[in-house]
């Protein structure tokens, strides 16, 4: 193996702690899988335009690319080996040279409710605030509960549970995965699929890697979650048919038991005014053509002026 004391495999990751949990996560499966040393490894912050931003929407200033650019350039360049993602923030197209095809196993992939007064959504007063810079979110609780009043929660989040506790708003929601994965569960409710249907990909964690790096995918394929890519190719498969935008409130969740696949779809109104499901099954195998038929179906029934 290339990979050394003095020449380590450098992991590529975002600075927050959510992601650097997950590349310390990751580091660790390799270790255990590679039976070396943490020497052997580096983590490496890259900045992102995404994180540099922090007064705006994120949709004012362009799509899901943000978080991402500067770290597939590092990737490109060689100043990387591998860089680790949360899979609900990747696009469904990625630069040429490059392969994101390793999935780990998945965290719990719902949504919490997170509040220090309330317990669930149907708990909350008429009226409450909650806080929720995701507008598929947003649309969700919108559509189930026009009353709440909705407002602008970004950063990671650590600021955003504090924001929480300042009494900013009555309750928030989160990725049960990556509150899981930062210990902080504490004051968060799960929420059942069908009452909040999760982002594509959530709680799933994917490295990308130069296609040309053979002996780098020989590496990933020893930590990889064939169950993981599995559900994440029909997911995937159906964002991309919806043509997913960071505009378009969409949810999709494939889930696997035995030999068989049910996937879940939601598109909305970003408002919350209409909301189109699907759900079918098939066989594992035929993930992506379900993720892709069901897009092809759900936009033959939005008008035009759905999104
Ligand atoms: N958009 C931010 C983001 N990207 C991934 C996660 C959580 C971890 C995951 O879904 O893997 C979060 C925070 C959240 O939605 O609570």
């Amino acid at each position: 193996m290339r990979f050394t004391p003095d020449t380590p495999l450098k992991i590529g990751t975002r600075g927050s702690p959510l992601a650097l949990a997950q590349a310390y996560e990751t580091r660790d499966r390799l270790m255990t899988a590679l039976k070396c040393g943490q020497d052997h490894f580096e983590v490496v912050v890259i900045q992102t335009t995404g994180d540099a931003v922090q007064d705006r929407p994120l949709g004012e200033i362009g799509g899901k690319g943000l978080f991402t650019k500067e770290i597939e350039e590092a990737l490109l360049n060689g100043g990387i080996d591998i860089a680790v993602h949360s899979m609900k923030d990747m696009p469904v197209t990625f630069p040429a040279g490059l392969v994101l095809d390793c999935f780990l196993p998945r965290e719990d992939e719902r949504d919490a409710f997170v509040s220090t007064r309330y317990k669930r959504i149907a708990d909350l007063p008429m009226g409450a605030t909650v806080g929720t810079s995701s507008l598929r979110r947003r649309a969700q609780l919108l559509y189930r509960r026009p009353d709440l009043n909705v407002v602008e929660f970004r950063g990671n989040v650590q600021t955003r549970l504090r924001k929480l506790s300042e009494g900013v708003a009555d309750a928030t929601f989160l990725a049960c995965a990556g509150l899981n994965r930062l210990g902080l569960s504490e004051h968060a409710t799960p929420i059942d699929r069908d009452d909040m249907l999760p982002a594509i990909a959530q709680g799933c964690i994917g490295i990308e890697q130069r296609g040309a790096d053979v002996e780098v995918g020989k590496i990933l394929a020893l930590i990889e979650d064939k169950h993981s890519k599995a559900r994440l190719c029909a997911e995937r498969a159906l964002l991309a048919g919806l043509d997913g935008s960071c505009q378009t409130p969409i949810a999709g969740l494939a889930e696997i038991e035995g030999d068989i696949l049910t996937l879940r779809g939601q598109v909305l109104r970003p408002d919350g005014s209409e909301s189109l499901s699907d759900r079918r099954q098939g066989r594992v195998a035929d993930g992506a053509e379900m993720g892709a038929a069901m897009a092809a179906d759900l936009k033959a029934r939005m008008s035009s002026d759905f999104f």
